[in-house]
C-alpha cells in the first residue's frame, strides 16, 4: 500500500508530447506507490500509450519529468535508458519468442547464475500455475496459458513498475475475469506499481485501486473506482462508464425545475442552462393506479408520467425505454430480472435523486 512517508515508486510530472504541432499528451501528472495499480482510462486515441511509451523510456517527452522510487530518470536532459528503468512491460499482442522454450521464455530478462535463474523460473511458474508446461513451446499453450507466461516474464527479473497495454484484450471473454483476478493478485504479491492502460471502464472498475480518466491528451479525473463513478466531474465522465438519461433545464432561484421536481444548482447563477444527467438503474418504476402514481418523497423526488416506447430482456436486466408524457423527451430504465411491459402502457417514473449530476450545459 502506498506509504506517504516514502516517495511514490512511480511519480510522472507534467508530461507533454506533441506530434507535427499537435499535443497528445498534454500536462498528465500521476503517482503509484508500491503494490498499488493505476488504470489510465480513456478513449481511442486520448494519449494513453503514448504517455506509457514515455515512461518506458522508448519515447521522449517535449517536456516534463519521470521519478521513480524518487530518482529522477527522464526529463528533458537527463535520461536512463530503457534497459536500466527497471520497468516490466506487458502489451496486447505479448508476443513470446515462439523458438524459445517457456522456460527459457520467463528466464529472457534474468541475470545471475544458471541456478538462481531457474529458481526463479520455476517460482513464477508455479504460482501462475504452469509449472507442468515448464518444457512447452509457446504454440502448445491456449491464448490464457500463453498470457500467463508473458506474466511470469515481465515479473521474472522484480520489476519495480509494471506498464500494462491492454493486455487482456486478446482473451477469449470467458478467460478475461479469471486471468484479470490472477493477474492482479500476482502483481499485489509482488509489491509492483502498476500502470494499467485500457478503454473498458469494466476492467478498470475490475482492476484499479485508482482510475485516472483521460481525454483528449488531459487527465479530467482522478480517484479511487467508486469516487469516480459516483462523482463525475462531468457529463461525459458519467457517460463513460454507462448509458445516460438527460433533462435540460434552466436555473432560477439555484434551483433547476424538472418533470421529476427540483434539483439544487449550487452557484450557478440565474438563466444557466444544466443538463440533470442519471444513470438508467437509477430510473424507478411504478404502475398508474386509476392516473395516479406513487407520493412523492425527498429521495426520489416527484414521479413523472411515461409511455413505454419499447422493451427488451437483456438476460439480468431488462432495458425499457419510454417517451415522457410531460414533454415527449426520451428517458431509459434498466431493472433487475424480466420486465417487458408492453408498448404504450403508461407507468410513473422517479429518479434516485442522490444519483443524479448538474452540470452547466456544455461541460464534458
Ligand atoms: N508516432 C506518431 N506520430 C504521429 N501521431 C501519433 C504517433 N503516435 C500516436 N499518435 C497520435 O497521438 C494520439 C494519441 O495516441 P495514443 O496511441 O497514445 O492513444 P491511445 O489513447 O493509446 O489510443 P488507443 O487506445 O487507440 O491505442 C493519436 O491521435 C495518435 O494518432
Amino acid at each position: 500500500m502506498t506509504d506517504n512517508t516514502q516517495p511514490p515508486r512511480l511519480e510522472i510530472r507534467n508530461l507533454v508530447r506533441r506530434y507535427e504541432g499537435r499535443v497528445v499528451v498534454d500536462d498528465v501528472s500521476l503517482r503509484i506507490g508500491a503494490g498499488q495499480v493505476t488504470c489510465l482510462l480513456g478513449p481511442s486515441g486520448c494519449g494513453k500509450s503514448t504517455t506509457l511509451r514515455m515512461i518506458a523510456g522508448v519515447e521522449m517527452q517535449d517536456a516534463g519529468e519521470i521519478h521513480v522510487d524518487g530518482r529522477l530518470i527522464c526529463d528533458t536532459v537527463v535520461r536512463v535508458p530503457p534497459e536500466r528503468r527497471q520497468i516490466g512491460l506487458m502489451f496486447q499482442d505479448f508476443a513470446l519468442f515462439p523458438h524459445l522454450s517457456v522456460a527459457d521464455n520467463v528466464a529472457f530478462g534474468l541475470k545471475g547464475a544458471k541456478e538462481e535463474r531457474r529458481a526463479r523460473v520455476e517460482e513464477l511458474l508455479d504460482r501462475v500455475d504452469l509449472l507442468r508446461h515448464i518444457d512447452a513451446y509457446p504454440h502448445e499453450l491456449s491464448g490464457g496459458e500463453q498470457q500467463r507466461v508473458a506474466l511470469a516474464r515481465a515479473l521474472a527479473p522484480r520489476p519495480r513498475i509494471m506498464l500494462m497495454d491492454e493486455p487482456f484484450s486478446g482473451l477469449d471473454n470467458r478467460l478475461r475475469d479469471g486471468i484479470r483476478d490472477e493477474t492482479l493478485r500476482l502483481l499485489k504479491e509482488e509489491d509492483t506499481a502498476v500502470l494499467l492502460v485500457t478503454h473498458e471502464p469494466d476492467e478498470a472498475m475490475r482492476m484499479a485501486d485508482e482510475i485516472a480518466l483521460m481525454r483528449r491528451g488531459r487527465i479530467v479525473q482522478q480517484g479511487a473506482p467508486y469516487n469516480v463513478y459516483t462523482r463525475p466531474v462531468d457529463k461525459a465522465a458519467v457517460a463513460f462508464f454507462s448509458d445516460i438519461n438527460v433533462l435540460r433545464a434552466q436555473v432560477n432561484g439555484a434551483l433547476a425545475q424538472t418533470p421529476f421536481g427540483q434539483f439544487l444548482a449550487p452557484g450557478l447563477p440565474d438563466g444557466t442552462d444544466v443538463e440533470i444527467v442519471f444513470r438508467p438503474q437509477h430510473v424507478k418504476l411504478d404502475f398508474d393506479r386509476g392516473g395516479r402514481g406513487p407520493l412523492p418523497t425527498p429521495s426520489d423526488g416527484v414521479p413523472a408520467r411515461g409511455i413505454v416506447e419499447r422493451a427488451r430482456f437483456l438476460g439480468n436486466e431488462s432495458l425499457v425505454e419510454f417517451r415522457m408524457a410531460s414533454d415527449g423527451s426520451r428517458l431509459t430504465a434498466t431493472v433487475p430480472n424480466v420486465f417487458v411491459p408492453q408498448t404504450g402502457r403508461v407507468m410513473w417514473l422517479t429518479v434516485r435523486r442522490d444519483r443524479c449530476f448538474v452540470f452547466p450545459l456544455g461541460r464534458g
